[in-house]
């Protein structure tokens, strides 16, 4: 089989939240006026759609393609890439959103290690993966290592060891972990044309010094474009103001955090920045107090020099 070869991601992926009623339901909606503001306000061209951010495994199967076919839609020909994350805890229903990416034309599709049922080695977790990529052979695949939130600690490195030959579609990894030195290993690992997506964005500038070639996380939704000026600093080789424009996404995260920084905050903080209603978190995630938001959204200003 020839491997498939998609376009490699590369730049900020903003990973989305997903907008909700104050009922609680999908509210597909705002999914247009959002593209825009990443495109517009942002400059953020490409997305990451039902991760962690968008609280992927809190929805049905079904509103996870209704979804997913609306992200896509809506960003066909505005937008780079559309990667959908399609893990679950069954292996069944990530196969079944795997041929529905496939339908509906994402641009890739990504899979976090189930986390009920952990996969006791590597090998276990790449042939979970196999099977999911085997359902959408013709989507490029990215493996996605978030250890704090799956409990899962293999190394990613292990994970990758001869992947590209039991999965041809392999495009690369989204590693949203704080080990440099399993990210790096990955890095000197990769052939040309995987991409390799760093994912923990307070600390972006050591995953850049470490080879990435882009970046996926939640605060590119709101702070995309000092990030994207982060990204060409550091490309140009102007490391004093890629380390200044790193430590102000530092400055409010560490303000965020010390305001209890959650899921829940950061959802209604891009609704406070952005103007679009992404309504409450599901449960068991809490609404956060709009005030609390609009304060953390007021040090945002302040710290980027908004105000
Ligand atoms: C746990 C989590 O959601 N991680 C995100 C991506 O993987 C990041 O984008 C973080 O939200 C971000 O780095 C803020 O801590
Ligand atoms: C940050 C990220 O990639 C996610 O929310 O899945």
């Amino acid at each position: 089989m020839t491997p498939v070869v998609g376009r490699k991601a590369t730049g900020l992926v903003a990973a989305t939240f997903t907008p909700l009623t104050p009922e609680g339901e999908i509210n597909l909606s705002e999914i247009r006026p959002y593209i825009d503001y990443l495109l517009e306000q942002q400059g953020v061209k490409s997305i990451f759609v039902n991760g962690t951010t968008g609280e992927g495994m809190s929805l049905t199967v079904e509103e996870r393609k209704l979804l997913a076919e609306e992200w896509c839609h809506k960003g066909k020909n505005k937008l780079e890439q559309v990667i959908v994350h399609v893990g679950c805890m069954s292996l069944k229903d990530s196969q079944e959103l795997a041929r529905h990416a496939a339908e509906i034309g994402a641009d890739g599709i990504a899979v976090i290690s189930p986390s009920f049922f952990k996969p006791a080695t590597a090998d276990a977790l790449r042939m979970f993966l196999q099977e999911v990529a085997a359902a959408a052979p013709a989507v490029p695949f990215y493996y996605y290592h978030i250890p704090a939130v799956t409990g899962v600690n293999l190394r990613s490195r292990d994970v990758l060891e001869g992947i590209e030959k039991q999965i041809p579609s392999f495009q690369g990894l989204k590693f949203s972990g704080s080990d440099l030195m399993d990210f790096g290993q990955c890095v000197s690992y990769s052939p040309s044309h995987w991409s390799l997506l760093y994912g923990i964005d307070e600390q972006l500038l050591g995953g850049l010094a470490m080879g990435a070639n882009g970046a996926v996380g939640s605060t590119y939704n709101y702070l995309g474009s000092s990030v994207n000026r982060l990204m060409s600093a550091f490309h140009k080789g102007d490391l004093p103001n890629a380390r200044t424009l790193q430590f102000q996404v530092q400055d409010i995260l560490c303000y965020a955090i010390k305001m209890g920084f959650d899921l829940a905050v950061n959802k209604q903080l891009m609704s406070e920045v952005s103007g679009l209603a992404l309504g409450p978190p599901r449960l068991p995630l809490l609404p956060c107090p709009q005030p609390k938001a609009h304060s953390i959204a007021q040090r945002l200003q302040q710290i980027l020099g908004e105000q």
